[in-house]
Parts: C-alpha cells; structure tokens; sequence
C-alpha cells in the first residue's frame, strides 16, 4: 500500500508507456501467450529487479538469489516440455515460458521423475495449484488507505483500466460508513459508475446489513462480507465485539429470502500478534465452526456457500 503525497488526477494514472513498462517487469507479464493458452509463468532474463515492478535497467545482472526458482525452468526446459518465446525491447530480453500439457506428461512419466527433473522440482512443480483466484481490491483495500481521496472519476477510470487488463475479479469499493472511511465516501457513485462494465466481477464490500443494502441500491450484484476473529481487530475495525461478529448471520437470512443472492467469497480476518490476540487460532476455528454450522442448519445454499468456505 502506498500514499500519495498529493491527490490523484486522471493525468496521473499510468500512461500507455508506463504500462507498457509494468507489463514488462510485472507478473502481469505472466499471462499465457495466445498461442499457448495453458498454465503458464515467465521469467525475465538479464536484469536483477528489487521488487517485481521495479528494475535497474543499468544493473542487468541476474543472479540466482533474485530469481531462485528461474532455475527450475531451464530443469523442465531440459524435458522438451517448455516453450520458450523471445521477445527483445531494446536491449533487455525477456523470456516466456509457457507450461503446456507435454508438461504434465513430462511430470508424470517416469522419465521426467526421476532422470530430467530433480525430486524437490517435481514435489515444488506436482503442488502448485490448477487454479489460482486473483481478486484485485485496490480500488477498495488500496484507496481507503490513501492519505488525499481520490477523485471519483479516477476511481472509475482506475477500475476500468484494471478490468481492461484481463483481471476478471475487482473489488470496486466498500459501503462503510463516511466518518470512519471518507476515501470511500462515494461507494454509491463508484458502483453506478461501473455498471455495465462487461466481463469482470466487480464485489463491494459490505460490513453490516445497512452496507449491504446500499450496495444493492447501487447496483452490486456481489458482496464481499468479512469478519474477523480477533477481538481487538474486530473493535478497532468494525467497532462490533467478537460475540457479535458473526453478523453475517444477520446477513444471511436477508440475502437467501430477500435477494437469493450468493456470495462466494468470505474474508476471514486473520492477525498476528499485533493485535494481541493470544488465542487466536482456538477463536478461529470457533468462528468458522459455528458458521459453518449455522449455515448448514439455516441455508438451502448450504452446500455451496461451505465449499466455498472449505477453500478459504
Ligand atoms: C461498520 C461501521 C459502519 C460501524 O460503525 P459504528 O459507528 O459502530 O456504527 P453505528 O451503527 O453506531 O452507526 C454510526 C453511524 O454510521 C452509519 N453507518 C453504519 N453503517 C454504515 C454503512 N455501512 N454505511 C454508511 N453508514 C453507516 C450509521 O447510520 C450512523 O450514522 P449517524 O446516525 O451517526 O449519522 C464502521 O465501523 C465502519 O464503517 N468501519 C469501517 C470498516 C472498514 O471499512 N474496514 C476496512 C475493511 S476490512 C479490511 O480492510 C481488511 C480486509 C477485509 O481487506 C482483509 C485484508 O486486507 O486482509
């Protein structure tokens, strides 16, 4: 999360150019190619980057340190499975690899096992998930943390640029209330403001009932509820004491009789010790177990909204 020292203009989102060069450095650069649509990753070649949006063109040494796992590709690389694609800008080379299915195959032959790829690539390789969900909550998470209130204009523009570069989930804003998040004052706005918007899911988040049904108003066809487990946090973030932090059994019943709307994505607080919660993972699993009860007893969407919860 960063602050902005001063506030935002449409002139100060990132130009073409820019994005050209974030593409470049950035794990956006990791979507599969056209031409090979499978699970994919990348790698940039030549170039020693601190974090993954910012590189030091003129200290273009790579090292093994900044890049461990690089090395993992040229192992499969070995195993014919890995298509490489160039692509030179100036005199930086970045390099694609794309996992394909003969990857699979060399995964699991015996070959591939035991000869060409090392055991701890194959274990580190056979774990990595199928799927992975990215939900991007900038507009939310990042905007209500800024020091100056960005522009609901810009908030707008920012989430269409965000959907235009293929992120299918945005958190577009929150419902809360105006004295205690007045960077997202203009939730209603914002919501209205992406109506329409094709192709992208676009959550509100929403801590109470009277959120929900502003966000609903506006136009929200998902919510993002949340609730934490730790006292202190729960305070300090919803002014609601742990007892009462299950609201969203408040909420359940509204959204399956009224609006038989689903959601599917649940934020569970979870904090360390800075919130000096001692017990916390007792609390936890408290939490979730009285949920889960709860919402096999009540809802006729039990089914779904568990599952969706066992993949927390
Ligand atoms: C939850 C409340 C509203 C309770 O705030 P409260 O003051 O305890 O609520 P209240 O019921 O006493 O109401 C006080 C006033 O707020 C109004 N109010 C009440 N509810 C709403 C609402 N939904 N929208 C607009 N207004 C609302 C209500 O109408 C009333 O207005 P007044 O009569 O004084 O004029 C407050 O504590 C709040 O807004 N907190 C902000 C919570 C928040 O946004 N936290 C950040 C999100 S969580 C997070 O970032 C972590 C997460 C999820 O991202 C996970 C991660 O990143 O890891």
């Amino acid at each position: 999360m960063s602050s902005l020292e001063e506030p935002l203009g449409l002139d100060k989102l990132p130009s073409m150019s820019t994005i050209d060069r974030i593409q470049r450095f950035s794990s956006g650069a990791c979507r599969p190619r056209e031409d090979n649509m499978g699970m994919g990753y990348c790698f940039i070649e030549g170039r020693s980057c601190s974090t993954s949006n910012s590189c030091d063109e003129d200290n273009e040494e790579y090292t093994a340190e900044t890049y461990p796992w690089k090395r993992h590709t040229r192992d499969i690389a070995q195993c014919r499975s890995f298509n490489q694609k160039n692509m030179t800008k100036g005199r930086n080379s970045m390099k694609f690899g794309m996992i394909d299915d003969s990857l699979s195959d060399c995964l699991s032959s015996p070959r591939g096992n035991s000869k060409d790829i090392p055991h701890s690539t194959h274990k580190f390789l056979s774990s990595i998930p199928s799927y992975v969900k990215i939900v991007e909550v900038g507009p939310r998470d990042g905007l209500q943390n800024e020091k100056n209130t960005v522009p609901t204009a810009v908030k707008i523009e920012l989430i269409h640029r965000l959907a235009s570069c293929g992120l299918s989930v945005v958190e577009a804003t929150s419902f809360v209330s105006p004295k205690w998040v007045p960077q997202l004052a203009d939730a209603k706005d914002v919501m209205q403001g992406v109506h329409g918007l094709e192709g992208v899911r676009l959550p509100a988040l929403t801590p109470n009932l009277k959120g929900f049904d502003a966000a609903i108003a506006a136009g929200a066809r998902e919510v993002a509820v949340f609730a934490s487990a730790s006292e202190s946090f729960s305070k300090s973030n919803i002014n609601v004491v742990l007892k009462r932090v299950l609201f969203v059994t408040e909420l359940l019943p509204v959204l399956l009789k009224n609006y038989q709307f689903l959601f599917e994505d649940m934020y569970l607080v979870l904090l360390d010790a800075q919130w000096k919660d001692q017990s916390l993972p007792q609390k936890w699993h408290m939490l979730l177990k009285n949920y889960m009860i709860w919402v096999a007893l009540k809802s006729p969407l039990a089914t779904q909204l568990v599952s969706a919860h066992q993949e927390l």
